[in-house]
């Protein structure tokens, strides 16, 4: 039986650009994790041990590094596309190019009630998300955000559930739900929507259908939410969604001669819930 190469793909990962326009003395910064993956025929590199084919991960880190200056970075997506294509010229036996940046927001330090020109504090642990692929089949655009932590206080419940013997977990008439959301929605092709507002008005339609949707489920909120943005932005084909389910647990006061309606949790780390589901267009819609 013989051996033979199976897919395979290279780059260079998480390479941390941060972009400062500095054109007036009021700075803009894009602060981004960017990681570059080629693939194609590289299969001499790997069984003949030949190079001359292969842009190094070193050449891809520098020219994600000299787009930053040279293309400039207006939004994730703008500047992962053209980061992908310059790669794809510059490299003729790759046959595709996925380019993922992960970008973290900074806001302006309020100094007497004015946001300062060049000092920023990091918003949270929440990043915007692309993946760009540049492949055989055209370009696919899907965007989203990871690390959105979100809790609501009431308006969830959890019941009604199948039981067997191993079922110790009581009906939830009202409890906390809360996640640590990742959300990936791919954009229909060929659109080039305005990067950043699509972003914004995703990721608002997002928190504020998860404030309003009663929950009988994370399951139910996800759905809801996906519902939402599909709706409304005519450009996303589909969305999906990672959410942990991060439970809080009522603490037993009574020991203590104390009654807890609702009031004192443990949040619990791990073991958590994980719901995932995507939320689709379909096939008859046309496109
Ligand atoms: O929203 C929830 N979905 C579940 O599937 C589930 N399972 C569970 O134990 N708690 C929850 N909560």
């Amino acid at each position: 039986m013989g051996i033979v190469l199976g897919p395979n793909r290279y780059g260079k990962a998480e390479n941390r650009v941060v972009r400062i326009v500095r054109d007036t003395p009021r700075h803009e910064i894009r602060d981004l994790n960017v990681s570059t993956s080629l693939r194609g025929d590289f299969a001499a590199a790997h069984t003949h041990g030949d190079q001359a084919q292969v842009l190094p991960t070193d050449t891809q880190k520098n020219t994600a590094f000299a787009f930053a200056k040279q293309h400039g970075v207006t939004s994730p997506e703008d500047y992962a596309l053209a980061l992908g294509s310059r790669l794809l010229e510059a490299t003729p036996v790759a046959t595709g190019a996925t380019i993922a940046v992960d970008e973290y927001a900074w806001d302006r330090i309020e100094v007497d009630g004015a946001g300062h020109d060049h000092a920023f504090v990091r918003r949270g642990g929440e990043a915007r998300t692309t993946r760009v692929d540049l492949g055989e089949d055209g370009t696919v655009v899907v965007s989203g955000l990871k690390d959105l932590v979100v809790l609501k206080s009431t308006g969830s419940e959890f019941k009604g559930f199948l039981r067997d013997e191993y079922t110790t977990l009581p009906d939830a008439d009202d409890r906390i739900l809360a996640t640590a959301l990742r959300a990936e929605w791919t954009y229909r092709p060929g659109q080039q929507p305005d990067w950043n507002a699509t972003y914004d008005a995703v990721r608002a339609l997002l928190l504020a259908t998860f404030a309003t949707t009663y929950s009988r489920a994370l399951q139910e909120s996800l759905y809801a939410m996906g519902t939402a943005v599909l709706e409304a932005h005519d450009e996303i084909a589909e969305i999906s969604f990672a959410a942990p389910n991060k439970h809080h647990f009522l603490v037993d006061l009574a020991p203590f001669g104390l009654d807890n309606p609702g009031e004192v949790f443990i949040a619990a780390d791990r073991p958590y819930g994980l719901i995932e589901a995507t939320v689709t267009r379909e096939p008859e819609d046309g496109r």
